[in-house]
């Protein structure tokens, strides 16, 4: 096991500056995951890491030992690639075994460490077979098996699952944290898949153009997050261009466009809620699960009314889009829940104080 170190790297390839100010830890033993959309540069931070690219500027450590020039084939570390590189016309052991063969391993304990991972990854059974005979999921497991043999200090996985169906997705899911913990190997898992992410992780960083916007445990991410951009990729949220009127105490009074309208909202003024410090446009976050539907004015703070213009139904969850003065709002809420939710009908909106955060737009305009 090792801890790697990412201090301040970038990574550029010409003119096109691919990862930039990158300062990363990630702990011994730990499940982290690089998530970002397509072009963010994950891929090549993690290559970083391998030792396929070579950063432009900064350290990468592993410990303490400086890899930054250490080149891949001395790093000690395990790759699974995207489209798996495996060589289709040798067979599953052979597959597994060409790095230990490479490393001259004695044909004795070659072979032993070979049946070992085979039976880890559930494929033992296949041992003789060709790869290219091999289903989707099962060469997925020779490409784990592969980087696992050379008992690699450091798993990295990119994009591993996105050439299977959702099913063996799911299966597949399971299988990699079960081998991760069994290793107990630090690992990091690149994906662009937010579900993904939040359900596998000990910690996720959140890229955007070549910057790690934020660096959290799944419920940090999810909850507290830093800006409008890791707060819109990471699951379904509302925001409102926002500007903060005044803070008194424990509350922020804040007024926030609806589209044709203006709305005064207070908000419970913690630390994660607002930092008096932001500068620049802000918005005002509250994801759908916590707006709070009535059928009738309930009298409470921050409400306002609406029009149901659309519900959809998701089986334990209904959806509904609220029409405030031309602001769409989304409101989640369980299928249990007893609310007047046809299309058309006057709805009264809550938005829960503590329930808002007020948070920085990088993006552009968030409306
Ligand atoms: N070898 C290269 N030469 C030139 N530009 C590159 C090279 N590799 C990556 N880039 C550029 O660097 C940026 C980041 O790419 P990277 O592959 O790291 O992104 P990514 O987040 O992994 O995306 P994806 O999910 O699509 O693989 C992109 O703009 C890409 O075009």
């Amino acid at each position: 096991m090792a801890s790697i170190k990412i201090e301040n790297v970038q990574k550029a390839f010409g003119k096109v500056v691919a990862v930039d100010h990158l300062n990363l830890e990630i702990k011994d033993g730990e499940f982290f995951t690089f998530l970002g959309p397509s072009g963010c540069g994950k891929t090549t931070t993690l290559r970083m890491i391998a030792g396929f690219y070579y950063p432009t500027k900064g350290v990468v450590r592993f410990g303490d030992k400086d890899m930054t020039r250490v080149p891949p084939e001395k790093r000690n570390t395990g790759m699974v690639f995207q489209n798996y590189a495996l060589f289709p016309h040798m067979t599953v052991f052979e597959n597994v075994a060409y790095g230990l063969r490479v490393r001259k391993v004695g044909s004795a304990a070659l072979k032993t460490r070979v049946q070992d991972v085979l039976r880890k990854v559930r494929l033992d059974q296949y041992s003789d077979r060709q790869v290219s005979q091999l289903s989707g999921g099962q060469q997925q497991r020779v490409a784990l098996a592969r980087a696992l043999v050379i008992e690699p200090e450091i798993l990295l996985l990119d994009e591993p699952l996105s050439n299977l169906d959702a099913k063996l997705r799911d299966e597949m899911r399971s299988e990699i944290l079960r081998l991760q913990k069994e290793y107990k190997i630090t690992t990091i898992y690149v994906t662009h898949d937010q579900a993904e992410a939040l359900s596998m992780s000990d910690r996720i960083a959140v890229f955007n153009f070549g910057v790690c916007h934020q660096v959290g445990t799944p419920s940090e991410i999810y909850n507290e997050p830093v800006n409008d951009f890791v707060a819109g990729f990471i699951g379904e949220i509302n925001l409102l261009p926002a500007e903060v009127d005044k803070i008194e105490n424990s509350q922020v009074t804040v007024s926030a466009k609806t589209g044709e309208d203006t709305k005064k909202l207070v908000v419970h003024n913690d630390p994660f809620n607002f930092n008096p410090k932001n500068e620049g446009a802000l918005a005002l976050s509250i994801r759908p699960e916590s707006v709070k539907l009535h059928s009738e004015p309930a009298g409470r703070q921050n409400e306002f009314r609406g029009k149901v213009e659309n519900v959809e139904f998701f089986g334990s969850l209904v959806n509904a889009t609220v029409n405030i003065d031309g602001m769409l709002l989304q409101a989640n809420m369980l299928n249990n829940v007893k609310t007047n939710l046809q299309p058309g009908a006057d709805v009264w909106a809550e938005l829960p104080e503590d329930q808002i955060r007020i948070i920085p737009v990088v993006s552009g305009d968030p409306a």
